[in-house]
């Protein structure tokens, strides 16, 4: 293809079988990439070719029966032998089965496998290894390995994951991916020096991202232990686009189809209007279709933030990992959240047809769903992003600057919201600002009282975490609106698109308080005046984006092949494709089913049945 942004050859691919989740998903998504990110040079001098040309093809096998969200609590083990320069791979208990690798079960030949490393009876944390499982000649299963498909799943029916376990397994030392940090003595003349040099300098010269490395084979510490954990960002900072990819196809798929469809007559003997027209349709579609814009932007700045993020990374300057830890993290939880829910509601809305295959929703949803579960749990990802801004909160108390999205956090929360009838995009960011504010104070200030109370810390933790939950889904909500507004307020754009396009991301933040209502109000930042306000305005927005309603969903420019959808269609022929579609469907390639002759027959006329039965055998 020639692509080289992995954004763009995904969704290449992507077009050539939409939502239909690639059995070498894995391969591109984690398995490259984590090459790239956590091998020395010398190591993706050996492994990258082979992988590019799919001799080397890869999985990201981390989760096991026992453990996904703890991966400090992984039980695979690697243990360092010295004498023979190996590591030792070994499933010790069945909740130690790798279980859910995408891939894993019958596509791939190598694996990048999340284990505990023991060297010397010490244990060193979660590291990666790479691992030959199947025969590059044969594919068959190489020895001291069981690997296999976990079975029917909600969904990804196209994609083998898989469950994997290792009696122990030897592999050479060269396959800990070492980039971060090492296990045994580097020959110098096997690592390439572009961090560092190793043996013959003096100690104090080794950049403190590789530190010592000893004769005997010790350990040697990486400079934070979370760069392990680094394509797992990689993956949810894409998962926002991904996310709202998926909300902004159930938007055109539901909207076109809205605007197709009639039904009821408005008044007796009138016309049945579009159910576009109802309002009640345009107050379930057209906040969705909001989010899915709000969505894409949050997608791009957060890709965006990764990548400059993982340069500096690369030069060693690790100081931005806690924000973006904390931003790819609740985003992806965000956005998978209000996407899975999103893709919902355009599916009910379009009816019985929307429950068909027919219509592409189906498949949709259950391809964008367990983003809420995998790249790490959604609320456990919000949790760490509201460690993160319990952090941010004292040093706010402390006097301390805070970096741009949190500055936010310790402001002073006495101000009443300037919310006229004009609902200006200031006002709207203003109230999400003084709501997240509110709610890390408020969730502060119960870990204090209850650590004040005598409670230990986890504890406190734990009987703050539905506060710190509602702390980071309104902090990412923020963002979203924020980031919204400024490339509304930024954006070159042609006064007719501002305009249209202002009353898109006002409704995305007007509908958002009004479906928050309590939060936004608990305080009296609101009064009730000013949410007679908000709830005229959303009514009003929606007569100012139907007109152009079509037109937004088309922008997206989802081609009719991506869509997959019936109801969908740019060229509106619904009910003659759900007719053309019912007409392929296998069942009716034959006008009596074979079914009858051997279960109908013999109710409805056991007399002649016998003579069926043979015919039935035929
Ligand atoms: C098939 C489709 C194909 C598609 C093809 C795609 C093509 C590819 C091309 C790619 C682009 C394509 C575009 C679209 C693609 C998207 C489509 C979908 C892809 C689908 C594939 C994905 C499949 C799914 C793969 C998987 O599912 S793979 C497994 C995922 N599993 C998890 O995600 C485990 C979660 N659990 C944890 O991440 C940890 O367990 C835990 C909770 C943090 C605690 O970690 P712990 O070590 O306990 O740390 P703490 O003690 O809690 O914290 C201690 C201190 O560390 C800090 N810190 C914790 N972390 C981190 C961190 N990172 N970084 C920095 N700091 C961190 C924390 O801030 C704290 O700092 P402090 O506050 O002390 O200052
Ligand atoms: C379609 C799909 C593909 C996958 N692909 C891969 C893959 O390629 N490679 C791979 O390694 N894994 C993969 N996984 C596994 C996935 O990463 C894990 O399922 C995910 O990390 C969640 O871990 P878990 O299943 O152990 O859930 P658990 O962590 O057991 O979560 C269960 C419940 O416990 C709660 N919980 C857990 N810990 C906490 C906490 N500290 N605080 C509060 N609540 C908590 C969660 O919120 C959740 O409600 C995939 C999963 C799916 C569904």
């Amino acid at each position: 293809m020639g692509i080289t942004d992995m954004q763009e050859a995904f969704y290449y691919r992507e077009c050539a079988a939409a939502h239909e989740n690639s059995p070498l998903g894995l391969h591109y998504a984690m398995f490259l990439p984590t090459i790239n990110k956590q091998a020395t040079p010398e190591q993706k001098k050996k492994w990258l070719p082979l992988a590019e040309n799919y001799k080397m093809i890869g999985t990201y096998a981390q989760t096991e029966l026992g453990h996904g969200t703890f991966i400090r609590g992984l039980e695979t083990t690697a243990t360092y032998d010295p004498k023979t320069k190996e590591f030792i791979l070994d499933s010790p208990t069945l909740t130690s089965k790798k279980y859910w690798p995408g891939c894993l079960g019958k596509t791939s030949n190598h694996c990048v496998v999340m284990a505990q490393l023991y060297t010397q009876g010490k244990s060193h944390g979660p590291h990666m290894f790479m691992v030959q499982i199947r025969s590059m000649e044969d594919h068959s299963v190489l020895p001291g390995i069981e690997v296999g498909v976990i079975g029917n799943k909600f969904g990804y029916g196209t994609n083998d994951n898989g469950f994997l376990s290792f009696d122990k397994l030897r592999i050479p030392r060269e396959n800990m991916l070492m980039r971060y940090s090492q296990v045994g003595r580097i020959p110098r003349e096997n690592m390439l020096m572009r961090y560092s040099q190793v043996s013959r300098i003096p100690r104090e010269n080794m950049l403190m991202r590789y530190s010592q490395v000893h004769e005997d084979g010790t350990y040697v510490k990486p400079q934070n232990a979370k760069l392990a954990y680094g394509s797992m960002v990689l993956i949810r900072s894409s998962i926002v686009s991904d996310a709202a990819r998926g909300l902004a196809q159930a938007c055109v798929i539901s909207i076109r189809y809205s605007a197709v469809r009639r039904q009821t007559e408005a008044y007796p003997g009138g016309e049945e209007p579009q159910i576009l027209d109802y309002q009640t349709q345009q107050y379930r579609l057209f906040p969705l279709l909001a989010s899915a814009y709000s969505l894409q932007l949050a997608g791009k700045y957060v890709f965006n933030t990764y990548l400059e993020v993982n340069d500096q990374i690369e030069k060693g300057n690790l100081e931005s990992m806690p924000e973006l830890h904390a931003l790819s993290a609740g985003l992806k939880a965000f956005s998978t959240y209000e996407a899975s829910a999103g893709i919902e509601v355009c599916r009910i809305c379009c009816g019985g047809h929307g429950y068909s295959q027919a219509s592409g929703l189906p498949k949709i949803y259950v391809d964008v769903v367990p983003g809420c579960t995998y790249e790490g749990e959604n609320t456990v990802m919000m949790l760490q992003t509201a460690r993160y801004l319990m952090k941010c909160y004292s040093r706010a108390k402390q006097g301390q600057k805070l970096p741009g999205f949190v500055q936010y956090i310790g402001q002073n929360l006495n101000k009443k919201s300037c919310m006229s009838e004009e609902v200006a995009l200031g006002c709207l960011v203003m109230a999400y600002e003084h709501r997240a504010a509110r709610l890390v104070e408020a969730a502060a200030m119960r870990m204090q009282s209850l650590i004040q109370g005598g409670k230990k810390q986890h504890e406190a933790w734990n009987g703050s975490s539905v506060q710190l939950f509602w702390a980071a889904k309104a902090h990412c909500h923020l963002f979203c609106v924020k980031n919204f507004v400024d490339a509304i307020q930024a954006k070159s754009l042609s006064s007719k698109t501002v305009t249209v396009m202002k009353s898109v991301c006002q409704l995305y933040g007007v509908h958002g308080i009004l479906e928050n209502l309590g939060e936004f109000m608990q305080d009296g930042f609101f009064s009730g005046e000013q949410v007679g306000y908000l709830q005229r305005k959303m009514l009003a927005l929606f007569e100012n984006i139907r007109p152009n309603a079509v037109a937004l969903v088309d922008a997206f420019d989802y081609p009719d092949m991506v869509l997959g959808s019936c109801l969908g269609r740019y060229d509106g022929q619904v009910y003659q494709a759900l007719y053309d579609y019912a007409k392929s469907a296998p069942m009716n390639q034959t006008e009596i089913h074979s079914t009858y002759y051997k279960h109908l027959k013999p109710l409805i006329n056991p007399e002649t049945t016998s003579d069926a039965m043979q015919f039935a055998k035929l």
